[in-house]
């Protein structure tokens, strides 16, 4: 029996006394022993001498917490409402390619756990699963509206929109289009590693032409503009958020073409080296966009701490990119649990200490800026 008991502590604290991980930092240092050295990196690294993949995590530290207290409140609620659904917490997690090169469980294995934590997943267009599968596995976990799709358009409009057709089918419910990325950024790990392809047996499963059933390449489209954006949203009722918004101009922009969220990002400083941090990008991007659509953000995401900071700067929810991935390539869907279990924790625990029953209830007052 504990010394030391408190009335949310245990359930804010399902790890006690179990074995690792405590955090996420446990998970990436197992899924790093694991993973093969040229794959390790390709999912660790980021773009030129990596400086905004290290400010992604080193923003976090310039904001301190100004806790409320004697708030009671008892049980906290940390339900999401988000494009027409509920997430069971402000977290979703973010697209990332290849699943099945981390772990064999895939998107398959992300997806259910995904659907246990009650949130979403939004698949990679570069996944190693087909999304019909991915979307049978929410299905079969009672979670169907918790799918939603990650889109490089393609030049090809007529291949893009056939790709558009499936996703719906598929049943996803929105898409995310990832718009900074005109090319790839230039990652010198995957260079000095020569990683450029999958090794056989896998490939980007929803590239598949429907008529010759071949696997098409991604290309990624330096012509892609507003009136592409406009064209798609011609093609689709599902929602369209963009991804990868840093400037307020083009926040301002996205909502006056229609777009229904806008998700501030620097792709986890995979894209442009010494691009803003996503959590210096917020602020200005939520005052530019006001109350019209939500603001979602990743990058650097690691703690509870980390998504009441970007909430209390008016985001709506963030994403998490690379922790998904370790918990996937440690120990599989069972990981991938892990890393929403820890993260739903952390939050509860960090909500509590700071006075705030839900999301609604953190705001920039909770905040102290730090000189840097
Ligand atoms: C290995 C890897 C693959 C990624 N693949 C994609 C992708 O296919 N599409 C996309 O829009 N973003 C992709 N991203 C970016 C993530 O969606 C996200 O913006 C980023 O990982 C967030 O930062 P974090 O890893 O610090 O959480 C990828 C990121 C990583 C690390
Ligand atoms: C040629 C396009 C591959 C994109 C792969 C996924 C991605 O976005 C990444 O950051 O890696």
């Amino acid at each position: 029996m504990s010394p030391v008991t408190d009335r949310v502590g245990p359930r804010h604290n399902p790890t006690a006394g179990a074995a690792l991980p405590v955090n996420l930092r446990d998970l990436r240092d197992e899924a790093w022993r694991r993973l093969d050295p040229a794959h390790r990196d390709y999912f660790t690294g980021g773009a030129g001498d990596e400086r905004t993949l290290r400010a992604n995590e080193t923003a976090f530290d310039a904001y301190r917490l100004l806790p409320r207290v004697l708030r009671g409140g008892g049980e906290r609620d940390l339900r999401t409402p988000l494009l027409g659904g509920t997430l069971s917490m402000p977290v979703l997690v973010s697209p990332t390619a290849f699943h099945r090169l981390a772990h064999p469980d895939g998107e398959v294995g992300c997806a259910r756990a995904v659907a246990g934590a009650d949130t979403v997943l939004v698949l990679s267009m570069a996944a190693t699963t087909p999304v019909e599968a991915v979307a049978a596995a929410m299905d079969a976990a009672d979670r169907p509206g918790r799918l939603w799709f990650q889109l490089y358009p393609q030049p090809d409009l007529g291949f893009t929109e056939s790709l558009v057709r499936r996703v719906e089918a598929a049943g996803c419910r929105a898409l995310v289009v990832t718009v900074d990325s005109p090319v790839l950024g230039r990652r010198e790990r995957d260079l000095r590693n020569g990683f450029l392809d999958l090794p056989p047996g896998l490939g980007c499963e929803n590239m598949r032409d429907p008529e010759t059933g071949r696997i098409r390449d991604i290309v990624l489209d330096a012509d892609l503009d507003w009136p592409r954006i406009d064209w798609l949203r011609g093609v689709t009722r599902l929602p369209v958020v963009l991804k990868g918004i840093l400037h307020p101009a083009d926040a301002r922009l996205a909502v006056a073409h229609g777009v229904d969220a806008v998700w501030v990002s620097n792709h986890g400083g995979r894209q442009l080296d010494g691009a803003a941090t996503a959590v210096d990008a917020l602020p200005s991007v939520v005052d530019a966009v006001g109350d019209r659509v939500p603001v979602l953000l990743d990058g650097g995401i690691r703690r509870g701490t980390d998504v009441l900071t970007a909430l209390a700067l008016g985001a709506t929810a963030v994403g998490v990119g690379r922790p998904v991935l370790w918990g996937l390539a440690a120990r599989g869907e069972p990981g991938v649990r892990q890393v929403l279990d820890l993260l739903r924790a952390d939050l509860g625990q960090a909500m509590t200490l700071a006075g705030a029953v839900r999301p609604a209830d953190l705001g920039p007052d909770l905040l102290n800026r730090m000189p840097r």
